[in-house]
């Protein structure tokens, strides 16, 4: 056993409620899957179909996928029943039905879920907190029994509460009996989180187990030469951080890349982007970048399902140099296979996912190592880490032969401008790259406002030309923030934006068209540019209209007021954060549109103001 599981199972088996925080990689799931199977098959009464045992809830689908297919590698290769008792006639020990999975995918509608599990006759049930709600308490209510329950886990706990289930979670736990043994676990179970959390999710007088992690440091000044140092990462991680300007990001991800697979050609590596659209802007520009060995795949949240999962599948079964580009959806739990390499492009917004995102390497013993860019004042992370038991070690700056250079005081890399003609050349073979950099750079300064260690990533410091250089932008976006930046150092490319098309032969003619007719009304006599002559309208429409516009004002009042309410659940506003970007992005552009109709005067400002006043 690992430390974490000699120290839980023994508690959880004797009916010890109990607090888990151990580095990631160190053997959690174990240490609640096997009390659960122990209990579940030592029962004195089989449990009937409809009833469950044990409850695993988790944050996201692909660890509750995780945490069921290792449930099933036991469960899967249980002798039978017979074959049981013949071995040993005394032993009690009975045959479990296999687990049920309760995600949200596009195979199975909650409907499905009850009725597979009527089939199955699950006892042990892992799901995300939306899905189990809805198998206990919306489809399953009535139909699934949760009054023998004898299990409940919270994996990743501290994440789960972040994400504001809390709601969710009381109404599941108020459906639950009291007397059950509760279990919280994760990397990060800070004191303060798991106290007042555990008020809320109701656990009774708890174990508290704390996995820490000790190493031998020379500190080279004492007589005796070593402390001991507490970290909160895996004892075999390397943890650097790599000082650039904004404008080398690009670049020194490319080069810790190839520097990484130059010491090992199969190198697997996870690169964690801020956003959504990051991730999808980089997976279509990094190839010709980086070494023709390299297989790039992608991850985040707005892939679906299907998708997700086939791409985690085929990382962990690619047998050589793969690097999977993903954001914060891969930081959590996910146990894939050998990942020797972790690159953070930007720390993550909520400094608690650093941990789990560099603990994607170095487990189960395992060697591994996790580099950060940081830039400029951004560097004072290093301390603010190592306030949270989490050392980092400073790597030089890369340069073109693969030695390293001190970063200070020295010029911009001169290899940024090849690369940004380089990055232009991709995103110039199809117009829809050039929307999906424009996207990717505004979510990444979006994303930057709302990094909780706000004192350190400011958005007033951060070099908004020096990372339009590194996304490979052909012009700058009209954006509030770049108004009144300092452009020095910025050429657009030499684009004919006319005949710039898109690659998908559907789009490009839909831009055509649309060009075409807006060609054809700048054509159209002046009289469309005059203001439209104003129409006697009835009272009565006009009280219509007012009082139709009064009302739609109602109803966006109304959605700021439900908007505000639920950015007081400061992770659910997080986690809402990309879609969010999506439709402000929309919305901004919209608002664009329509400013240039009322400077042609083809709308009235009255009715600009009406429409956007209140945004
Ligand atoms: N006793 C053991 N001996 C050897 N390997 C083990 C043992 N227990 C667990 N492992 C392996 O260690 C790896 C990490 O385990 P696990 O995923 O449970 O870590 P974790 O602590 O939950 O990490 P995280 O916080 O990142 O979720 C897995 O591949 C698992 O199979």
């Amino acid at each position: 056993m690992t430390p974490v599981q000699a120290s839980t199972i023994p508690l959880f088996m004797q009916n010890k409620d109990v607090v888990v925080e151990a580095v990631t990689g160190s053997g959690k799931t174990l240490a609640f899957v096997i009390p659960i199977l122990e209990r579940l098959t030592r029962r004195q009464e089989k449990l009937k179909k409809h009833e469950i045992g044990a409850l695993v809830i988790s944050p996201t689908r692909e660890l509750a996928t995780q945490i069921h297919s290792v449930f099933s590698l036991f469960l899967d290769s249980q002798p039978s029943e017979s074959e049981s008792n013949e071995d040993n006639p005394s032993s009690p020990a009975r045959r479990l039905p296999p687990a049920l999975l309760l995600v949200s995918s596009d195979k199975s509608t909650p409907a499905q879920d009850v009725e597979r599990f009527l089939s199955t006759g699950s006892d042990i049930v892992i799901g995300t907190p939306g899905r189990v709600e809805e198998f206990l308490l919306g489809k399953g209510k009535g139909v699934v029994s949760a009054k023998e329950l004898e299990v409940l886990v919270l994996d990743e706990a501290d994440r789960l509460l972040d994400l504001g289930f809390q709601a969710t979670l009381t109404k599941i736990i108020a459906h639950l009996p009291k007397q059950r043994r509760t279990g919280l676990f994760s990397a990060t179970m800070t004191d303060a989180d798991a106290l007042s959390e555990l008020v809320r999710v109701g656990l009774r007088n708890p174990a508290r187990i704390v996995v820490k992690v000790q190493t031998k440091r020379n500190n080279g000044k004492k007589v005796s030469g070593e402390v001991i140092e507490e970290r909160r990462i895996p004892a075999n991680l390397q943890n650097l951080y790599l000082p650039c300007r904004a404008s080398e990001k690009v670049l020194q991800l490319t080069r810790i890349i190839s520097h990484e697979l130059k010491s090992n050609p199969t190198s697997r590596c996870i690169v964690y982007f801020a956003t959504c659209a990051c991730v999808d802007y980089f997976y279509r520009v990094l190839s010709p970048l980086l070494p023709s060995s390299v297989t790039l795949y992608s991850l985040h949240g707005h892939l679906p399902p299907s998708a997700r999962s086939k791409t985690l599948s085929s990382f962990a079964a690619a047998p050589s140099a793969s690097i999977l580009l993903a954001t914060d959806v891969a930081a959590r739990g996910l146990d894939l296979p050998d990942v020797d390499v972790v690159i953070q492009f930007d720390p993550p917004v909520d400094p608690k996912a650093f941990s789990h995102r560099c603990g994607r390497t170095a487990r189960a013993g395992r060697k591994g190592r996790a580099w950060v860019l940081l830039v400029g004042r951004e560097e004072g992370y290093v301390d603010f880490m190592a306030v949270r038991k989490i050392p980092m070690k400073k790597h030089a700056y890369l340069t073109e032969d693969g030695s390293s250079v001190a970063h200070d005081e020295r010029p911009e890399d001169p290899a940024v401008q090849p690369i940004l003609q380089q990055i232009r050349k991709t995103v110039l073979t199809d117009r829809a790259l050039h929307e999906k950099a424009t996207k990717a750079f505004v979510s990444f300064v979006k994303a930057y406002s709302k990094h909780e260690a706000s004192y350190i990533f400011r958005l007033k410091d951060l070099d908004l030309v020096g990372l339009a250089k590194t996304f490979g932008l052909l012009r700058l976006p009209r954006m509030p923030e770049l108004k009144d930046a300092e452009k020095a150092g910025w050429v657009d490319a030499d684009v004919d934006w006319d005949s710039y098309a898109f690659s998908d032969p559907a789009r490009e003619a839909k831009r055509l068209s649309e060009a075409e007719e807006s060609k054809s009304k700048d054509k159209a006599p002046a009289k469309s540019k005059k203001p439209k002559a104003k129409v006697a309208v009835a009272w009565s429409e006009q009280l219509a209209k007012k009082e139709g516009k009064e009302k739609r004002r109602e109803i966006k009042a109304a959605k700021r007021k439900w908007l505000k309410s639920q950015q007081t659940q400061e992770g659910m506003k997080r986690a809402r954060a990309d879609s969010e970007d999506a439709d402000d992005w929309k919305e901004l552009a919209r608002e664009e549109r329509m400013a240039k109709k009322v400077k042609k005067g083809l709308v009235e400002q009255a009715d600009f103001d009406n429409e956007f006043a209140e945004l």
